[in-house]
Formats: C-alpha cells, structure tokens, sequence
C-alpha cells in the first residue's frame, strides 16, 4: 500500500521555488521560481540574484541611496525563464514565492508560460503589481495563489542515514 502523507505537485514545485529562494543574498526579499511543462517535468529554477561577473560582495544590497540594488538585480522569474536556455515554455506553469512585478510579467508572457502560481503578494498595492496583473490578464495566463494545509515541509539531510 502506498504510504500516505506525500506532498502534492503544487507544494513540491513551490517547495522547489523556496529552495531555489535559498541561494538569495538579497537581504530583504529572497525569491525563488520554478517552471514546469503539462507533464510535471521541471524545465528550469531561478532566484534573484545579481548577474554573472557581478560580485555579490561589490554591487550593493541596499533598497535605499546613491545605488541601489535595483539598478542589478535579475529577478528570479527572469533568471528562470533564461536558465531555460530557449526550451520551449509554451504551456508551462510558473510558481514564484513573490506575485511578478510588470518586467517579469512581460518575460512570462512572451515566453508563452500559461500559469502563474504564486504565494504571496506583499507589494499588491504598488503600480508594477497593478501593471503586472493587468498585462497577465490580458494574455490570458492563468493567476492562481498557492493554498495548502501544510505549513510546513522539512528537509532533513541526515533522515536515511
Ligand atoms: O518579480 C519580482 C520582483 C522582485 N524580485 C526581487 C528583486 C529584489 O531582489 C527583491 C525585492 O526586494 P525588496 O527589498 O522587497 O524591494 O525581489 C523578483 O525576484 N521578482
Ligand atoms: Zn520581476
């Protein structure tokens, strides 16, 4: 008989995402993005980070000031659909911990991704947001927000030792 108590698509994909989170050095918001094609098969994972040759110990971190990390950053959405390396996304799922911000939504629409899943939406009220849902509507990819019961799900390296 099977064993019971095995985590479901949607949190293994979003659980992969939160990994991929991990590998952030942003100190304020880590995000992480998997995308997977209609057969449950992962095609690609990303997290913000800076780009390659770009030390994470020269270019800034900071929100605020002169220079910023914004100006940097390649959010993980972005860093997923490239790390593809032109695999075909058409009719993929993407599931990111952060909702898009409008640059992202426009990578995820012209790389033919067809659902975004995604788990919280802490800056809904910001324009890029706004811009985001509304260009992910209008291209008809599908918007979901991640529900589950589990809260939590352990990675326990030394569990069959
Ligand atoms: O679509 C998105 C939007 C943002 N990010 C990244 C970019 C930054 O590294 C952080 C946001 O930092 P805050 O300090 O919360 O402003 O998230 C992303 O990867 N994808
Ligand atoms: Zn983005």
């Amino acid at each position: 008989m099977k064993r019971n108590g095995y985590i479901s698509w949607d949190e293994y994909f979003m659980g992969v995402a939160l990994l991929a989170a991990k590998r952030s050095k942003d100190p304020n918001t880590q995000v992480g993005a998997c995308i997977v094609d209609s057969n449950n098969i992962i095609l690609s994972t990303g997290y913000n980070g800076f780009p390659y040759g770009c030390s994470d110990d020269l270019y800034p971190w900071e929100r605020e000031g002169e220079d910023t990390k914004y100006n940097y950053v390649v959010h993980a959405e972005l860093n997923a659909i490239l790390n593809a390396r032109g695999k075909n996304l058409k009719g993929a799922r993407l599931y990111v911990d952060l909702f898009p911000c409008n640059e992202c939504a426009k990578a995820i629409i012209q790389s033919g991704i067809a659902e975004v899943v995604y788990l919280y939406n802490k800056y809904a009220d910001s324009e890029a947001t706004r811009a985001s849902a509304r260009m992910l509507q209008s291209a008809g990819v599908k918007l979901r927000q991640f529900k589950t019961d589990t809260e939590t799900i352990v990675l326990d390296f030394k569990a069959n030792a």
